[in-house]
Formats: C-alpha cells, structure tokens, sequence
C-alpha cells in the first residue's frame, strides 16, 4: 500500500498518473467523493462521484477502510476491492490526505509505505493551483488557506520529497517504490529460490 499525500496542489495525482502509466504492477485505489466532478475527471476512474447520502449509508456500512472530510468534502477508500487485491498480491497507489494515511497506517501499519510530496515553496504551489484551472478562485483561496496546516502533518511519513521538478520527483518517488518492493519481508516468492540455492 503506497500512499502519496501533500498539501493540495504540489503533484500527487500528476506523479500518481505517472506512475500508473510507467508501472506495469500497481494499481490506483479509487476512493469515494462527495465533491463535485471536475472538467476531464471521469466517474469511476479518477473517483467514484456519490451523494452525501449515498456516502453515509456507506460508512454506516462499513464499506471504508478509511475516510475523512477533506475541504469540506467527504472522501473514503473501499475496503472489499482493496482487499481482495491485496489479497491476490497486488500493489495499491493511494492518493490520500494525512487523516486517511493515519487510518490505514493504525490498520496495517506493516502493509503501508508513506510518501509526502512538498512544494519547492507557497508562491508555487498557488501558481500551480490556480494553473491547474480546474477551481474557482474560492476553492483555491481555501486550499491555500489549509496548506500550511496540511504540510505540518509531514512527520506523519516515512520519505519525504520535494516535487520542484518533475522528472527528478518522479525519479526519486519510483525508487522508493522500487527499494521497498525490495525489502526481504515483502520478497515472499523469493523463499524457495533461497532455499534451493542453499541445498
Ligand atoms: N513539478 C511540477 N512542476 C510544475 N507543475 C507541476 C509539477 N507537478 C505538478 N504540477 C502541476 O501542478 C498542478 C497541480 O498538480 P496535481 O493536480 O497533481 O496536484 P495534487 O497534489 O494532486 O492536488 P489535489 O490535492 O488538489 O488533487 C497541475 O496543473 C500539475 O500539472
Ligand atoms: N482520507 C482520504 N483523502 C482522500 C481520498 N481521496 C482523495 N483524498 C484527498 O483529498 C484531497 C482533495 O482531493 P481532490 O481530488 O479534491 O483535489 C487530497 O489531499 C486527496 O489526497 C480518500 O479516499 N481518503
């Protein structure tokens, strides 16, 4: 489970598409929202768009492996799919804000890697934002507003990047991604290769 979280605006989903795109083993874990489609988002690809109502009787469920209400919306992962794919021996990519990442972490603290992205400073983050075109002038000022509170939560993680260029912060994303996938814990397959080469 390779969770990327920042302050909104610095580069999450733009490394997280990238990543998909490159990484022939990783799937992208799509969460829930209440909050309203943006212009070239698609229903059940990027997220799967509900109502508030449709939402709750989720929690209420149990459908989550996590969820949090982020700048004003709500947000949560589905736990059956995640499960079963975990289950089958896949990886996950989460696109997830610092309280899900605190959730899944207290789950399945072993399974978890915790990835924060920081902005090369705050002037380029509200250019990046307001470049990104997709907000009102409102939903931006209220991101900006929260983006010194969101990065404060960056101790909550193991890597820590700062996405200035982007080539460079995809570099150094998929290399921990590669280093962890790596660690002997995670090399299950590898237990009887060993032991052959032992014999
Ligand atoms: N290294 C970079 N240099 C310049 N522009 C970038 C860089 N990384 C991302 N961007 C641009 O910044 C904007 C915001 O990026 P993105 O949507 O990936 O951010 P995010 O962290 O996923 O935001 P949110 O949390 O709001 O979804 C996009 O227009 C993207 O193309
Ligand atoms: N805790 C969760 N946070 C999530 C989830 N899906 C997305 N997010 C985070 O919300 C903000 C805003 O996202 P945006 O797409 O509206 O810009 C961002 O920090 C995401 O990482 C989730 O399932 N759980």
């Amino acid at each position: 489970m390779f969770i990327l979280s920042s302050p909104s605006g610095a580069g999450k989903t733009t490394i997280a598409r990238r990543i998909l795109a490159e990484d022939g083993q990783i799937r992208l874990s799509v969460s829930y929202t209440t909050r309203p489609m943006r212009p070239g988002e698609v229903h059940g690809r990027d997220y799967f768009f509900v109502d508030a109502d449709e939402f709750n009787s989720k929690v209420e469920a149990g459908e989550f492996l996590e969820w949090a209400e982020v700048f004003g919306h709500l947000y949560g992962t589905p736990k059956a799919e995640i499960k079963a794919g975990l289950k089958a021996g896949h990886d996950y990519l989460f696109d997830i804000d610092w309280q899900g990442t605190q959730q899944l972490y207290q789950r399945m603290e072993v399974d978890v890697v915790r990835v924060f992205l920081l902005p090369p400073s705050i002037e380029e983050l509200q250019r990046r934002l307001a470049s990104r075109g997709t907000d009102s002038t409102q939903v931006v000022a209220d991101r900006m507003a929260r983006a010194r509170s969101e990065i404060s939560h960056w101790d909550g993680y193991d890597y820590v990047v700062v996405n200035d260029d982007i080539n460079a912060c995809f570099d150094k994303v998929t290399g921990i991604l590669n280093s962890e996938r790596m660690r002997r814990a995670r090399q299950t397959g590898l237990v009887d290769f060993v032991r052959e080469l032992m014999r």
